[in-house]
C-alpha cells in the first residue's frame, strides 16, 4: 500500500522522491559511497545537526530574562524603583540586590540538573550506520546530514527523510506519520525512472520493522516530515499525573495568596490609607507566598535523583519517569532478553512421534538461511552449528517473518523438486497442515487423533522449558517461482526444532524484589503456554492466570481492563496486543511499567507509564522508553524503583514544607494586618525571609528517604497534602499567634523590636521545622543528610547574625533585649516539640501508603 503521508502538498523540493535518484544525487552533490569525512563536517557547520525539535532548552540570558518578567517579580522592582525615586535608596538598592539573587540561585540549580540530564541522554543517544569517506562507520544520528549515505536494518530508527537505493524486503512502520498501524513495503528507487508514490522514501521518526535498505539523506532536522510536524505542535508530551497533580496545587496557592495579598492591602489601605510601603509590604508578601520555586525544586530534585540512578546504569531519558517509577505497582515484562539470558542454544530436534531428527534439522535450516527478513535469534542458534552452504537448495523466493504469522517460508528449488519450508509457531503451524511426515519421511493423513497426538507432545517439550518452532513443507509445482500467504496452508508437519535459552541468574532474585517493593510481574511473551508458565516457576514468579493472544482479541476493552487485573501470564500476544495490555491496566488504576528490547515490544514501551528498555535492545525499543536499564542485571530496576521513590519522598518534603507555612505564613499575616497598628515586617525583611528559608532548602534533595518511604509504590496524593496543611499550617499560626500577644501584650515591643522578634521567630520555626517533617517516623530516628543539615542551620545562622547583630541595622533590625529572645526561644521550641507531637496525625495518610498493590479482592483472588 502507498498511501502518501499527510501534508503532500509540499513544494516539488520538498518532494525528493519524485526526482529520481541520478536528479537527486547530482543535487545533493552526493554520491551512492557516502560523503568524505571533511564534506559532511562542513555540511554539518553549514546546516546545523539533525533535531527534528530544536532544542527546547533556553540559554543563560532567557532564563534570567524570564524570571525577571514574572508578574510578581516584575512589580515588586518597579514599587522599589518607586520608592528609590521618592529617596529611599536603600530600599531600592538592596530590593534589586536579593532579588538578583534569588534568581541566581534558581537558575544555577535549574541549568546544572539540565546539563547532568543532558549527559546522561548523551549515553543512550541513537547511533546510525554512515558511509563516510567508503568505510561504514557508527555516528550520532544527531550528526546525520543532507547527502549521507545510511546502512539500516530492521529495528532501526529511520534518522532523517531520505530515498531507497537499496532494498532487502524493506517494511517499515509510519504510524507516526500517517497514523496507518500496518508497515508498508519499501523498494529501492529504479535505476532511471523517478518515483511516483513514497514507495522509495524513508522518513524521520518512522522504523523499519522487517529488511534492510542503503537510504541516501535528502533532508535533516527541521526539514524533514517530522521536523515540520514538531514544529507545529512543540511540546508534545502530555504531563503526567505528578506533573499535574504538583501544578493544580502551584495554582491553589497562587489562588489562596491573590485572596491574602488582596486583603492585606484593602485592611492596610481602610486603616492607613495608600502608602507606598504597604504596597510594597504586599508585593513582597506575594513573592514570598507564591511557590514560585516548586518548579525549579521538582526539575532539581528529579535530576539529582537521575544521576544517582545512572551510578547504578539505569539512565533516564524523561525526568518525570522517575516518580512514575516509584509509583509503578504494575510492571510488564516481555520474556526473552529480559527475563532470559536471550542466549539460545539449538539442542536438537524431534519429528511428528517425539524422536530424535536431524531432518527436521535440516529443513528448519534451510529456512533460516534462505530468509531474507529479520533474521533474529533463534535462526541465528539454528545456522551456529551447520555448514555455510544450504546443501544444493538454491532460493526462489521468501516470505519473511512478521509478529502476526510467527512463521517465515522460503521456496526453494534443487534440481526439479521445488518446495516451501516453513517454520514458526508450532501450534499455529499445525492448524495449517492436513498430512504429516513419519520417521521414515513418508506422509501420511493428519486427522484428528495423529493431530491431538502432535498437540499434546508439542505441549509436553514445552513445558519442560524448551522453546519450539514447528517445521513444516510442501512440494510445489515445478512451475513455482513466488510465493504468496495462500501457499502457506495444505502443508505437512514435519515436526520441532528446540531450544532453550536459560533463566536469568539476577531474574529470580530481581523478580522476588520487586514482590517486596509492592510490584506485581506479569508476563506478557509471544511465546506459547507451557514455555512461559515453565519459566515463571524456574523463577519462582508468583504468577496467576493464564491468557492468550486469541483470547484477548474476543474481548473489548472493558472487558479486558476488568480481567487483565488477575492475570499474570500473557501468551502468543501480538505486538498490539501487548500495548492493549498495558492500557487496559492503566485503566484499571494501575500505574503501569514494560520492560521489553524487541521491534515488537515498541507499542507496550509507548503505552506504559514508564516505558523501559535495555542497552542491548533495538533502536525502537530503546527510543519508545523513557528508561534504559545499562546492565543486564535485572537487580537494577529493584533499585531504580527505590531512588524513584527516594525521589518522590524529597519532593513531597519540599511540598510540605511549602504548603503547610505558606498556609500558616497567610493566617497570621490576615491576622497580623486586622490587629497590628502597623506592618509586622518591612518588605526588606520578608524579603530576605524568604532567601533565606528558600537557601535553607538546597539540601533537599540530597536527602535521604525512610524506609517506610521506599516501602510501597507512592503516588502523588492531594488529600495527604491537605491533611497535612491543614494540620501543621494553624498550628504555626497558633504559635504566631502567641508571639505577637507577647511581644506587644507582656514586652510592649515597638515597632522594630516587634518586627525583628517576629523575624527571627518565625525564620527559626520554617526553617528548623524541616528536621520534623522530613519523616514520618519520630524525628531523632531519622538521620538528615549532612548536606541538608548544612544548608539548613547555614540560613538559620546568617539570619541570626543579621537580626541580632548590627549588621542588620540597615535592614530595620534591632538588639533584642534577652527576656525577648529567650521567650521567643522557648515559643519556638514548644512549635516544634507540638509539630512533632501532632505529626503522626497529619502524616497519618502518607504513611500507610496512599493506594494498595492490587486491589484487596484481586489479591484475595489470588491465594
Ligand atoms: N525466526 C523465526 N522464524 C519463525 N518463527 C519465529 C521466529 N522467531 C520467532 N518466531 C515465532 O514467533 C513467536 C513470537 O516471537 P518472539 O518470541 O520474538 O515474541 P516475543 O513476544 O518477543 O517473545 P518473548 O516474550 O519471548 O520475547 C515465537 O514464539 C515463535 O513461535
Ligand atoms: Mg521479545
Amino acid at each position: 500500500m502507498t498511501m502518501e503521508p499527510a501534508g503532500a502538498a509540499a513544494s516539488a523540493e520538498g518532494e525528493f522522491w519524485r526526482e529520481g535518484r541520478n536528479v537527486l544525487l547530482q543535487r545533493l552533490e552526493a554520491s551512492s559511497d557516502g560523503l568524505s569525512d571533511a564534506e559532511a563536517a562542513e555540511r554539518l557547520h553549514r546546516y546545523g545537526p539533525n533535531l527534528a525539535v530544536t532544542s527546547l532548552r533556553r540559554g543563560l540570558p532567557f532564563k534570567i530574562a524570564k524570571r525577571l518578567v514574572e508578574p510578581l517579580i516584575a512589580i515588586l522592582l518597579i514599587a522599589a524603583l518607586i520608592s528609590g525615586a521618592t529617596g529611599d535608596w536603600q530600599s531600592l538598592i538592596i530590593i534589586v540586590l536579593i532579588v538578583l539573587a534569588s534568581i541566581a540561585l534558581d537558575v544555577f540549580q535549574e541549568t546544572q540538573a539540565e546539563n547532568a540530564v543532558d549527559a546522561l541522554r548523551r549515553a543512550v543517544a541513537v547511533q546510525v550506520t554512515a558511509l563516510r569517506s567508503g568505510r561504514r562507520v557508527e555516528i550520532p544520528v544527531q550528526d546525520v546530514v543532507a547527502g549521507d549515505v545510511v546502512a539500516l536494518h530492521a529495528g532501526d530508527l529511520v534518522p532523517a527523510d531520505g530515498l531507497i537505493l537499496e532494498s532487502h524486503d524493506a517494511m517499515a512502520d509510519e504510524a507516526v506519520l500517517t497514523g496507518e498501524p500496518f508497515p508498508v513495503e519499501k523498494l529501492a528507487v529504479p535505476e532511471d525512472s523517478a518515483a511516483n508514490g513514497t514507495d522509495s522514501a524513508l522518513f524521520g521518526g518512522t522504523s523499519l520493522v522487517a529488511g534492510e535498505v542503503r537510504m541516501l539523506v535528502a533532508a535533516t532536522g527541521a526539514d524533514t516530515r517530522l521536523g515540520a510536524i514538531s514544529r507545529s505542535m512543540q511540546a508534545s508530551e502530555p504531563p503526567t499525573a505528578f506533573e499535574r497533580g504538583v501544578h493544580g496545587l502551584g495554582m491553589l496557592i497562587l489562588r489562596l495568596t491573590g485572596f491574602l495579598v488582596l486583603f492585606v492591602l484593602l485592611t492596610q489601605l481602610a486603616r492607613h490609607g495608600l502608602s507606598i510601603e504597604s504596597f510594597l509590604f504586599a508585593v513582597a508578601l506575594a513573592v514570598g507566598l507564591t511557590p514560585e520555586l516548586l518548579p525549579v525544586v521538582m526539575t532539581v530534585t528529579l535530576a539529582r535523583g537521575a544521576m544517582r540512578m545512572a551510578q547504578r546504569q539505569v539512565v533516564v531519558k524523561r525526568l518525570s519517569a522517575i516518580h512514575d517509577l516509584g509509583a509503578m505497582d504494575v510492571l510488564c515484562t516481555d520474556k526473552t532478553g529480559t527475563l532470559t539470558e536471550a542466549r539460545i542454544a539449538h539442542v536438537g530436534s524431534f519429528g511428528c512421534d517425539g524422536t530424535d531428527s536431524s531432518r527436521v534439522t535440516e529443513l528448519a535450516r534451510i529456512n533460516s538461511r534462505f530468509c531474507s527478513g529479520l533474521r533474529n535469534n533463534l535462526d541465528t542458534a539454528l545456522l551456529a552449528s551447520a555448514a555455510e552452504d544450504g546443501g544444493a537448495w538454491r532460493p526462489l523466493a521468501d516470505l519473511p517473518f512478521d509478529f502476526q504469522r510467527r512463521r517465515s517460508s522460503v521456496l526453494v528449488v534443487k534440481g526439479d523438486e521445488r518446495e516451501m519450508i516453513v517454520k514458526g509457531a508450532p501450534e499455529a503451524l499445525l492448524a495449517l497442515c492436513d498430512r504429516f511426515e513419519q520417521a521414515d519421511h513418508n506422509t501420511d493423513r493428519l486427522d484428528d487423533a495423529a493431530r491431538a497426538r502432535i498437540l499434546a507432545l508439542i505441549e509436553t517439550k514445552g513445558a519442560q522449558g524448551l522453546r519450539l518452532l514447528g517445521v513444516a513443507r510442501r512440494p510445489m509445482p515445478s512451475e513455482a517461482d513466488a510465493l504468496s500467504r495462500e501457499d502457506e496452508a495444505g502443508l505437512i508437519f514435519a515436526g520441532c526444532v528446540a531450544f532453550i535459552d536459560p533463566p536469568k541468574a539476577s531474574a529470580s532474585v530481581a523478580v522476588s524484589q520487586l514482590a517486596a517493593a509492592g510490584v506485581r510481574v506479569k508476563v506478557i511473551s509471544g511465546d506459547a503456554a507451557p514455555v512461559v508458565q515453565h519459566l515463571a516457576e524456574s523463577l519462582a514468579l508468583p504468577a496467576r492466570g493464564l491468557m492468550s493472544g486469541e483470547e484477548i482479541a474476543t474481548l473489548a476493552d472493558a472487558a479486558l481492563a476488568s480481567r487483565v487485573q488477575q492475570v499474570d501470564l500473557f501468551v502468543r500476544v501480538a505486538p498490539e496486543q501487548k500495548a492493549r495490555i498495558v492500557l487496559a491496566l492503566r485503566k484499571a488504576g494501575h500505574t503501569v511499567g514494560f520492560i521489553g528490547d524487541g521491534i515488537n515490544d515498541a507499542p507496550a514501551i509507548h503505552a506504559a507509564d514508564v516505558g523501559l528498555s535495555v542497552e542491548g535492545g533495538t533502536e525502537v525499543a530503546r527510543e519508545a522508553a523513557a528508561i534504559v536499564l545499562l546492565a543486564p542485571d535485572l537487580g537494577v530496576l529493584a533499585q531504580g524503583i527505590a531512588e524513584g521513590r527516594r525521589t518522590y519522598a524529597n519532593i513531597m518534603k519540599y511540598v510540605r514544607m511549602g504548603t503547610s507555612s505558606n498556609f500558616g505564613n497567610m493566617l497570621s499575616m490576615a491576622l497580623a494586618s486586622m490587629v497590628l497598628p502597623f506592618l509586622p515586617l518591612n518588605p526588606l525583611q520578608i524579603l530576605i525571609n524568604n532567601m533565606l528559608y528558600d537557601l535553607s532548602e538546597v539540601g533537599i534533595p540530597f536527602d535521604e528517604a525512610d524506609p517506610a518511604d521506599l516501602a510501597r509504590p507512592r503516588h502523588w496524593d492531594m488529600h495527604a497534602v491537605l491533611r497535612f496543611t491543614l494540620v501543621m499550617g494553624p498550628l504555626s499560626s497558633v504559635f504566631d499567634a502567641a508571639t505577637f500577644a507577647l511581644l506587644l501584650g507582656v514586652f510592649g515591643a515597638g515597632v522594630e523590636m516587634f518586627r525583628t522578634a517576629w523575624f527571627v521567630e518565625s525564620i527559626l520555626t520554617q526553617i528548623l521545622v524541616i528536621f520534623v517533617i522530613r519523616t514520618a517516623a519520630p524525628c531523632w530516628r531519622s538521620r538528615p543528610h549532612r548536606f541538608l543539615v548544612m544548608t539548613s542551620l547555614g540560613a538559620l545562622a546568617a539570619a541570626l547574625i543579621l537580626a541580632l547583630t548590627p549588621l542588620g541595622h540597615p535592614f530595620g533590625f534591632v538588639a533584642l533585649p534577652v527576656p525577648v529572645l529567650l521567650a521567643i526561644l522557648m515559643i519556638a521550641a514548644s512549635y516544634l516539640g507540638l509539630a512533632e507531637m501532632l505529626k503522626p496525625l497529619a502524616m497519618r495518610t502518607a504513611r500507610a501508603g496512599p493506594a494498595p498493590i492490587a486491589s484487596p479482592s484481586i489479591g484475595a483472588a489470588g491465594q
